[in-house]
């Protein structure tokens, strides 16, 4: 189970710059985020050394692809012990229901399989683009709670959303049901090429289970202060 620390996307290219960004911490137990820019680089045993060091992870791979190699794909990743995985919820419930069976049994004899959520609406996606490229003749916020729905009805831990759409989903789903909300960004910070943008203290109001962030902290002159303040912001301190 994820603690409710600020999740860390160490979105960087190789294992030099992770173990650089890292020593600022000073062996502090974090919530890291390993994308695929990380992990097509460095591959499994990146993600064993950063267990070993003591830091909880998501790995965030996204998949999406036919039910069969999904649940493949996920009984492979399950031997990693990592913390959390993804898929898409766009790729359907059979995918999604085929995914949580290959961790179910991937996961080594007595370890608990890591939590699995579905990415919903990418939170780089406007209504706009959603409704004229995905042709998708709803709200956002009806697509997400829709998507929300269906990885509840197929088994999964929870959901990867913006903070605007937790009140949606927790209408749609039980309380226990997980938003991990990436797209945070303190006051003023820079947006990038992110869409549906709020601030921790927002998520946090919203109800977010956990926010996601990441250059904000990475590219910050002082990651550490940037951390710490955004830990503080997202637990209302
Ligand atoms: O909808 C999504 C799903 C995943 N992400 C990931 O979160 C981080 C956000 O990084 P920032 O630098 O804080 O923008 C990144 O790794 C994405 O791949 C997301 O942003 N939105």
């Amino acid at each position: 189970m994820l603690t409710t620390k600020p999740i860390i996307a160490l979105d960087v290219s190789s294992k030099e710059e992770a173990t650089d960004f890292l020593k600022k911490f000073d062996q502090e137990s974090l919530c890291l985020k390993v994308g695929m820019e990380l992990y097509y680089s460095e591959g499994p045993q990146l993600i064993r050394e950063l267990k070993a060091a003591g830091h909880q992870l998501f790995l965030d791979l996204k998949l999406h692809d036919i039910p069969n190699t999904v649940y493949s794909a996920m009984k492979v990743l399950a031997k990693l012990e990592v913390d959390m995985v993804n898929v898409h919820a766009a790729g359907g419930k059979e995918m999604m229901a085929a995914a949580l069976k290959g961790l179910e049994e991937g996961a080594p004899a007595g370890k608990n399989r890591p939590l699995l959520i579905a990415v919903t609406q990418l939170t780089s996606t406007t209504e706009h683009q959603m409704q004229e490229e995905q042709l998708i003749e709803k709200t956002l916020d009806d697509s997400v709670a829709h998507y929300a729905k269906l990885a509840e009805e197929a088994g999964l831990d929870g959901v990867v959303c913006s903070a605007f759409e937790v009140p949606k989903i927790h209408e749609a789903t039980t309380k226990s049901f997980l938003c991990v909300t990436p797209g945070i960004r303190p006051e003023g910070d820079k947006v990038g090429d992110q869409k549906r943008v709020a601030t921790p203290e927002f998520a946090h109001k919203a109800g977010a289970s956990h926010i996601v962030i990441g250059r904000p902290i990475t590219k910050a002159t002082d990651p550490v202060t940037a951390y710490t303040n955004i830990t503080q912001q997202w637990r209302g301190e």
